[in-house]
């Protein structure tokens, strides 16, 4: 790591957030990181729902997956009423709007899925009939695959809510991903905690983004947030996205990428699934962390020779109906958002290294 002179930053940056707690810790821990960072920047959080908050009785699939869950905070940021957004790096899309880019990821918190029940310790000790609740398709294909004789039913809602409907019975168990878990303060709810070897983490899983508009005022955001990029994370999560990218990008599908960095090594696996676990492909590499971008294209051309297009054909097309869908009952909030200048590209890519 090389320390770099710290930018001057504004008197005041607003940062917007969605509404659920796990969102909100997250914003909060960026404010904090900031304002140690930066003393006499007075930093808020201002709090926001997104259609992806709203919509709780459907699968995120079929409504139009990632992308619903930061339009909104798109949307206050091409106002000028926010500067940046803080995401879970899992729910932003592989392509970015024009005028929107990643300026920081920040370190990683535990990357795996979690197993969470009242009664049971761990998948393998769940009777044949069980319901095990999740809305992953990922998760939902791992299981079918590997418990076949357990039921998977959906379960939405933020993670109070989703724990909820576990405690009223409406489940045996449920996965969820560890680190809303951990950072929530309920690291305790967590039974189990699956190895990638048996629930393969989904791209970005466990990451924290934070997301900028391009601006007119020469604000250079990007370096003021610089300080917050952690390497080693931002290479991983690179060389995920762009497996995720090559099958469809922000399309909900049954696809894991995980990679792990250790020193300048990477070491990245990758899978896609029917949602019935039925069929599978998966594959490896390992390489130079530098090369992120090119590892993740890599995998992708592993799984594509093993016919990962068609057995993701079922789920991307319905996936891509579903964003059309979503495109155009968001016309109305696109034609209020004043859209910032274009950033071509440089949206899709995370600091660090640029694309190879
Ligand atoms: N899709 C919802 C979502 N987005 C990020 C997290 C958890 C935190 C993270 O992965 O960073 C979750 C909940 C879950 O998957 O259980």
């Amino acid at each position: 790591m090389k320390t770099s002179e710290l930018v001057t930053p504004p008197s005041r940056l607003v940062i917007a957030s969605r509404e659920s707690r796990l969102a909100m810790w997250q914003a909060e821990h960026v404010r904090e990181r900031l304002t140690i960072l930066y003393p006499q920047c007075d930093v808020k959080i201002v709090g926001m729902t997104t259609r992806g908050d709203q919509i709780l009785d459907r699968t995120l699939s079929k409504v139009g997956g990632k992308g619903l869950f930061v339009k909104e905070l798109e949307v206050a940021m091409a106002e000028g009423r926010a500067d940046l957004a803080v995401h879970s790096l899992k729910d932003v899309p592989m392509e970015l709007p024009e005028g929107f880019a990643l300026a920081a990821v920040l370190e990683r918190e535990d990357p795996r899925d979690a197993f969470v029940s009242n009664d049971y310790a761990s998948l393998d000790e769940l009777p044949a009939g069980a319901v095990v609740g999740t809305s992953s398709l990922r998760r939902q294909s791992l299981i079918a695959a590997r418990y076949p004789h357990l039921v998977i039913k959906p379960l939405r809602g933020n993670l109070d809510t989703r724990l909820g409907k576990l405690d009223r019975g409406d489940y045996a168990a449920i996965i969820l991903a560890a680190a809303g878990l951990k950072r929530l303060g309920l690291p305790q709810r967590i039974r189990a905690l699956l190895p990638p070897e048996t629930s393969l983490p989904a791209a970005g899983q466990g990451a924290m983004a934070i997301e900028i508009a391009e601006r007119s005022d020469g604000l250079d955001l990007m370096a003021i947030l610089a300080p917050l990029n952690h390497e080693a994370t931002a290479q991983a999560v690179t060389a995920e996205r762009k497996v995720s990218k090559v099958f469809g990008g922000s399309c909900q599908v049954p696809l894991a990428a995980f990679a792990t960095v250790d020193g300048a090594d990477m070491h990245l696996r990758a899978m896609v699934a029917t949602p019935d676990g039925t069929r599978m492909a998966s594959a490896e590499v390992r390489g130079a962390a530098a090369d992120a971008e090119a590892l993740g294209a890599q995998v992708a051309e592993l799984l594509r020779a093993q016919d990962a297009e068609d057995i993701l054909s079922s789920c991307l097309s319905e996936a891509a109906q579903a964003e059309a869908d979503a495109r155009s009952a968001t016309l109305a909030a696109d034609a209020t958002a004043a859209a910032p200048g274009a950033a071509g590209d440089a949206a899709a890519a995370v600091p660090g290294k640029p694309a190879a």
